[in-house]
């Protein structure tokens, strides 16, 4: 294993750490970590020490099972990529009709959740992303665009801080480079980041505007961007760039619903007020809708709770729990037999 004083600067940069380091065998001596930077049906790049590089993919390869941002080890001679490690973390969402999730992004210190001040601003839409955020253990932060647009940026403020508690929320304007310093204390050293929000509120902006300084970083990462019908330019997949502050940034494509699945923690956080009280509720079991006795409802009518956020509370509880598969034994709901066994 690799010496903590031998491992490059360039490295550390990237974003490795010993929880990373730690899952290194003697077995992978001669193999170099990398960073998957893009990711497509049928190529993958990856950034490291020494640069980027196109990764020659094995047989068969699903690139689907990868993230952008993923750790990987690499034969630095032929790019051969070798095994995946553990991620830290790993943001995926629920895609319609498919079986599979589909992974946004892997090893993610902070999930800027970008929206504009504007009427598409919508609190249901960020709870969503709040819930994932907390349920995968990123750090959320809520960046309001487009604050160069409105007289006033207090009103939309005010309608996210309450979201959550101790949720930070930052205003600014994507295209001036000030925002750039608005978001340092997330993007140090190191430091990965990921933008997510609905298609046109500005993360393309953003990322020309933090990723300006270090062009030629920038360009290696190759992002992808298209051309949609209305002749408008826009983001057609992720991708991992290296801006000037030191941190990483993932570009993610626009996501029109953010579905969710398996996030009880995470929504049990985003509505703590809620959670807080239901053991108050007379019925240990209680669904806030027309028990007797409910803690919660009794908020609502006393005005300590808004009525509103009970109503999105119990959508996504529902949207929840009809997505998340329920897990009766120790292999799941599935009805095994011996193979030969007949009816
Ligand atoms: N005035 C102003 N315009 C902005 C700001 N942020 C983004 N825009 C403009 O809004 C439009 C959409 O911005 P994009 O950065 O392409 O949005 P996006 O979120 O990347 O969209 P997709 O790539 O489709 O996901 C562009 O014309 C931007 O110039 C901002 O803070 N202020
Ligand atoms: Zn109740």
């Amino acid at each position: 294993m690799v010496a903590d004083d031998q491992i490059p600067q360039k490295l550390l940069a990237l974003g490795w750490s010993p929880f990373f380091a730690d899952q290194l065998t003697e077995e992978d001596a001669g193999l170099v970590p990398m960073r998957i930077a893009t990711v497509h049906r049928a190529k993958m790049s990856a950034l490291g020490a020494s640069g980027t590089v196109r990764l020659m993919l094995p047989p068969l390869c699903n690139t689907g099972a990868y993230a952008v941002g993923d750790w990987v080890l690499v034969d630095p001679d032929t790019a051969d990529l070798g095994r995946r490690l553990d991620r830290r973390t790993l943001l995926q969402r629920r895609t319609e009709g498919a079986h599979q999730q589909q992974l946004i992004a892997a090893n993610v210190d902070t999930l800027f959740i970008v929206s504009s001040c504007n009427d598409d601003l919508n609190p249901a839409r960020l709870e969503r992303y709040l819930a994932l955020a907390n349920e995968v253990g990123t750090t959320p932060v809520v960046v309001l665009t487009k604050a160069d647009q409105v007289a006033d940026v207090a009103p939309y403020r005010d309608q996210v801080t309450g979201l959550q508690r101790g949720l930070e929320v930052v205003t600014l304007n994507g295209n001036s480079p000030e925002a750039a310093q608005i978001l340092a204390p997330w993007c140090g050293i190191g430091q990965t980041v990921a933008l997510v929000g609905s298609s046109g509120v500005g993360k393309s902006s953003l990322l020309n505007t933090l990723t300006e300084k270090s062009e030629e970083e920038a360009q290696l990462t190759g992002s992808i961007r298209e051309s949609d019908a209305k002749g408008r330019h826009t983001t057609t997949s992720r991708s991992l760039h290296a801006i000037a502050g030191g941190a990483l940034v993932i570009d993610t494509p626009g996501i029109r619903t953010l579905h969710v699945s398996d996030i009880t923690s995470g929504l049990d956080q985003l509505f703590a007020e809620i959670s807080e009280l239901a053991p108050d509720c007379k019925f240990r079991n209680c669904t806030h809708v027309h028990e007797p006795g409910c803690a919660v409802r009794a908020a609502v009518a006393a005005g300590s709770l808004d009525a509103a956020r009970l109503e999105r509370w119990h959508k996504l509880q529902e949207e929840n729990a009809a997505n998340t598969p329920v897990v009766t034994g120790a292999r799941g709901n599935k009805v095994t037999r011996p193979a030969g066994s007949r009816r």
